[in-house]
C-alpha cells in the first residue's frame, strides 16, 4: 500500500532542523506520519549538527501538486484511517504507543528543545504535537483547537493533559467540549502560543525562539508537567463537577463527553502521566463506540454532499452571483433575506403594497436586532448589514439582479404568474429559484420558456439560522445553474444538499409519515405527550405533535392535502388535527394545540386533547389496542421512524437523493435528527434493514397499508444488505 504522508527533514547552517509535515490536504496525521516524525526526531536527537528542532509545513503557494498541504500546520489525526481501525482491517497502535512513546517520551522528552511553527490550522492532533513541543509560534489567523468530540472521541495524543495545563482548566474544558478553534491573537492571549508574527517571519522566528531555548534565553516548557496555569484542586473540582452537570442536561444520550471530564480529572489529581494513560485507553474504547462511528460518517458525509454527479465533475466554474431578488417578506422571504444580507448580497425585496413590504423590512431588522442582543453582532454592524436591503413594489429593479427567489404563499397560479413576470423583468442569465416547500416545480414554470434556469432553493424556517439548503432540480435545470446556487448556498454558510423533484422534495417527503405515525399511536391507545417525551429521549429537539403546533394546522393540513394526493394508498387521514382546529386551537401561534401554551413560549399538556382523541377515534372507527397502551420508549420510536425510513428508501429508489448520505445529511439538518445517530439512513442500517422489515410487515398486517415496507426496502432485506450501500443499477431521476 502506497505510504499516506510524510516528514522531511533539513538541518540549517544554524543547527535547527526543519521538520516539514507532509499530507495534503490538511497534513493529517496518518501512521505513516507519525512513523515518520518519530524517526526524524530520533535522526534529528542523534546528529551532531543539529541543534534544535522546528517542526513546520510548507509555505503557502499555488500550481503546485502539494498546494494542498502547504500553510497548514495539520487537520489532526488521519480521520479516513477510523473506518479501518474501526472494522479491524487496521493494526490498532498499542495503547499509549502514539500519546506516551511518539508524543511523550520522543517529541517532549528530546534532549534538544523543539518549536511549532504554525500556520494555517493545528485542530486535534496537529495542535497536541504542538503542546509537546517546548514552544509554539504562530500566525494571528491560524485556528488552534481540539475538536475531537465532534467526532465522538476525545483528544488522544495527550491534549486533555496538556491544554489545562496551558490554558487553564476552564478555558481548556470551554475549547474540548464545545469543539470550537481560536484564533492565533487569542491563542496568544491565553498562553497557548507563545508569539505571534507573519506567515514570511513564521520559520525564521521559530528557529531563533528555538535556538534562544537551548541557550536559556527562553524558557524550556515542558507543558505536561507545567502547573502554575491549573486552577487550585478544591476550585477545579467544582469546575469539574459543574461542567458534568451541564452536559448532562445538554447531551443526555452523549458519554464520550464525561469520559474526556473524568481523564482530565485524572490528570489533576493522580499527575498527567496517569492522566496520558488513561486517555490512552478511553480514546481506544471510545473509537469503536456508535456515537464515534456515527459522527464519523456525519464528517465524510457532510462533505460528499458537495460532490454531485454531472454537476461537480463537469469543471463548471459557478458563476458570480452580485445582486439577489426576493419575492414575498413573510417568515421565509425575511429569513432568507437576512441570511443573504448578513454574507453580505445586497437584496431587493419586493411585495405587493406598502404595508406588507413594511413588515418584511421590519422583520429583517428584528432578526439582525435579535443578534446584537445576543452579542453575535454590534450595532455598527448591524446598521451597515441592513443598508443592504432595498424594498419595492414592482420589478423595475430587478434588471441588473442575478438570482430571484420567490418565497410567497403555497399557491400554483400565483407562482406561475410571478414567473412569467421575472421572465421578463430579470436579465437571461438570471437564476430563478422558488422557495417552495412541495410543489411541483415544473408545474411553477409551466408558463415560461426559462426551465433550464428554473431551481427549486428551499430553506428552512427559521431561514437565516436552520443550516440546511435543499436544491431541487428538475430534469431541465442546467447543471451551472446548480453550481450557481450552490456556491451562494455555501457563502451563506448553508449546508446545500442537491435533490430531485418530487412532492414534498426529499426532507418533507420522507418525513410525512412522521406526524401521521405518531397520530396512528395516539387514535388507538398511546398517549400522545409520552409519544413526544419518547421521540426527544431518542434525541429529536421536539416531538411530532409539539413540531405540528409549531408549524401551525393550516400548515399541516396544506402540506398534508399535497402528501394525500400524490400518495394517497400509504397516507393515514385522521381528524384529530381539522376537529381541534375548528375549535380555533391552530397550534402554537394560536396559544393552543396538541399543548397549551404561556407568554414565554413553554408548552404544557393539556387534558382536554383527550376529548379530540376520542372524537377522531370514532370517526376512523379504530379501537383501542391494549398493546400499544403500553408501548415502551423503544417500540414507540421504531413505529414512528420506521415508516419515515420507509419513505425515504422510495426516495433513494426513485432517485430524488443521489445517495443515502445525502438524506441523513439532509434528516439532521433539515429535521434536527439526532447528529450522534449518524442520520436516518445510518441509524437504519445499525438496526438492519430484515429488522425494519419484519416489524413493517407485522404492523401492516395489524393496522394497515401505511407501515407497507416499500420494494426497495424489501429487496434490500432479503439480501441481508444495508439500505446505504448504492444501487448496482442507479436509477437516477435527476
Ligand atoms: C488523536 C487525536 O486527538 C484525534 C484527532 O486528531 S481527530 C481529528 C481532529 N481534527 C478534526 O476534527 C478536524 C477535521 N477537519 C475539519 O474540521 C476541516 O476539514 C478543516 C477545518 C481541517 C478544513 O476545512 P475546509 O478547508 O473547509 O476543507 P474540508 O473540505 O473540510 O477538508 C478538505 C479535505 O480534507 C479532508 N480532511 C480534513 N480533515 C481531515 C483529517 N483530520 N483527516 C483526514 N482527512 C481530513 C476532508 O475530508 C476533505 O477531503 P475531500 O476533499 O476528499 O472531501
Amino acid at each position: 500500500m502506497a505510504n499516506k504522508g510524510r516528514t522531511t527533514m533539513e538541518v540549517g547552517a544554524d543547527g535547527v532542523a526543519v521538520i516539514t509535515l507532509i499530507n495534503p490536504p490538511v497534513n493529517s496525521l496518518s501512521l505513516d506520519v507519525l512513523t515518520s516524525l518519530k524517526e526524524s526526531y530520533k535522526q534529528a536527537v542523534q546528529r551532531d549538527d543539529v541543534k534544535a528542532i522546528v517542526i513546520t509545513v510548507m509555505e503557502l503557494t499555488c500550481g503546485d501538486p502539494l498546494s494542498g498541504a502547504r500553510g497548514k500546520f495539520s487537520g489532526g489525526f488521519d480521520i479516513t484511517a477510523f473506518g479501518g481501525l474501526q472494522a479491524g482491517k487496521m493494526e490498532q497502535p498499542k495503547p499509549g504507543y502514539i500519546s506516551v512513546e511518539i508524543v511523550t517520551d520522543t517529541l517532549e522528552g528530546a534532549r534538544k528543545p523543539s518549536v511549532a511553527a504554525i500556520d494555517g490550522l493545528a485542530l486535534g492532533g496537529g495542535l497536541e504535537i504542538a503542546m509537546a513541543c517546548h514552544a509554539r509560534i504562530s500566525t494571528a489567523t491560524a485556528q488552534l483547537g481540539l475538536p475531537e468530540l465532534q467526532l465522538g472521541i476525545i483528544p488522544g495524543f495527550g491534549g486533555t493533559q496538556r491544554l489545562p495545563r496551558l490554558v487553564g482548566l476552564s478555558k481548556a474544558l470551554e475549547m474540548m467540549l464545545t469543539s470550537k478553534p481560536i484564533k492565533g491573537e487569542e491563542a496568544h492571549a491565553l498562553g497557548l502560543v507563545d508569539a505571534i508574527v507573519s506567515p514570511d517571519e513564521l520559520v525564521n522566528t521559530a528557529r531563533r525562539w528555538a535556538l534562544d531555548i537551548l541557550e536559556r534565553r527562553k524558557p524550556w516548557v515542558v507543558s505536561l508537567y507545567k502547573t502554575e496555569k491549573l486552577e487550585p484542586l478544591g476550585e477545579a473540582r467544582e469546575i469539574l463537577k459543574f461542567a458534568r452537570v451541564q452536559i448532562r442536561k445538554q447531551a443526555p444520550n452523549l458519554k464520550h463527553p464525561l469520559v474526556c471530564i473524568d481523564v482530565i480529572e485524572e490528570g489533576i489529581i493522580s499527575g498527567s502521566r496517569a492522566g496520558l494513560w488513561k486517555e490512552a485507553e478511553a480514546f481506544q474504547a471510545l473509537l469503536h463506540s456508535e456515537t464515534c462511528k456515527s459522527l464519523v460518517h456525519l464528517f465524510f458525509a457532510q462533505r460528499g454532499v458537495s460532490k454531485v454527479p454531472g454537476v461537480t465533475d463537469k469543471g463548471l466554474v459557478p458563476r458570480t452571483v452580485k445582486k439577489v431578488a426576493i419575492i414575498g417578506g413573510g417568515l421565509m422571504g425575511s429569513g432568507i433575506a437576512t441570511a443573504l444580507i448578513l454574507s453580505n448580497y445586497p437584496v431587493v425585496l419586493k411585495e405587493v403594497n406598502e404595508k406588507f413590504l413594511q413588515s418584511g423590512i421590519d422583520r429583517v431588522k428584528a432578526n439582525l436586532q435579535s443578534r446584537v442582543k445576543k452579542g453575535k453582532m454590534s450595532q455598527e454592524k448591524l446598521e451597515k448589514t441592513f443598508s443592504l436591503l432595498k424594498g419595492a413594489l414592482d420589478y423595475e429593479s430587478f434588471k441588473d439582479v442575478d438570482m430571484v427567489i420567490e418565497a410567497v404563499i403555497e399557491n400554483v397560479a400565483l407562482k406561475q404568474q410571478i414567473f412569467s413576470d421575472i421572465e421578463k423583468y430579470c436579465p437571461p442569465h438570471c437564476i430563478l429559484a422558488s422557495n417552495t416547500s412541495t410543489i411541483d416545480l415544473n408545474l411553477i414554470g409551466e408558463k415560461t420558456q426559462s426551465n433550464d434556469r428554473i431551481i427549486g432553493a428551499h430553506f428552512f424556517s427559521p431561514a437565516h439560522v436552520m443550516p440546511l439548503l435543499e436544491i431541487v432540480r428538475t430534469q431541465r435545470t442546467s447543471p451551472q445553474v446548480i453550481m450557481d446556487l450552490m456556491d451562494v448556498g455555501k457563502k451563506i454558510k448553508k449546508t446545500p444538499v442537491v435533490v430531485g423533484n418530487c412532492t414534498g422534495f426529499a426532507v418533507n417527503r420522507m418525513f410525512f409519515p412522521y406526524p401521521q405515525a405518531a397520530t396512528i399511536l395516539v387514535e388507538r391507545g398511546t398517549n400522545l405527550y409520552k409519544i413526544d417525551r419518547a421521540i426527544t429521549k431518542f434525541g429529536m429537539p421536539i416531538g411530532p405533535f409539539r413540531m405540528v403546533d409549531l408549524a401551525g394546522f393550516g400548515v399541516a393540513i396544506a402540506t398534508g392535502m399535497q402528501f394525500l394526493e400524490s400518495f394517497p394508498e400509504r397516507c393515514y387521514k385522521s381528524m384529530m388535527i381539522p376537529l381541534m382546529q375548528e375549535d380555533k386551537r391552530a397550534g402554537e401561534a394560536t396559544r393552543k394545540g396538541f399543548y397549551t401554551y404561556d407568554n414565554k413560549r413553554k408548552a404544557s399538556p393539556d387534558p382536554e386533547v383527550q376529548k379530540y382523541v376520542e372524537k377522531a377515534r370514532n370517526i376512523s372507527d379504530v379501537k383501542i389496542d391494549p398493546k400499544l397502551v403500553n408501548l415502551s420508549d423503544k417500540d414507540i420510536v421504531e413505529m414512528v421512524f420506521f415508516p419515515v425510513v420507509n419513505e425515504a428508501c422510495r426516495v433513494l429508489a426513485e432517485g430524488i437523493a443521489v445517495k443515502a448520505a445525502d438524506l441523513d445529511i439532509a434528516a439532521i439538518m433539515g429535521m434536527g435528527f439526532p447528529p450522534y445517530r449518524g442520520g436516518i439512513m445510518f441509524w437504519a442500517d445499525s438496526l438492519g434493514s430484515k429488522y425494519i422489515y419484519s416489524r413493517l410487515e407485522e404492523w401492516t398486517k395489524l393496522y394497515g397499508e401505511f407501515f407497507k415496507p416499500s420494494a426497495y426496502l424489501a429487496e434490500r432485506a432479503s439480501k441481508g444488505a444495508s439500505l446505504s450501500a448504492p444501487a448496482e443499477q442507479g436509477k437516477s431521476r435527476l
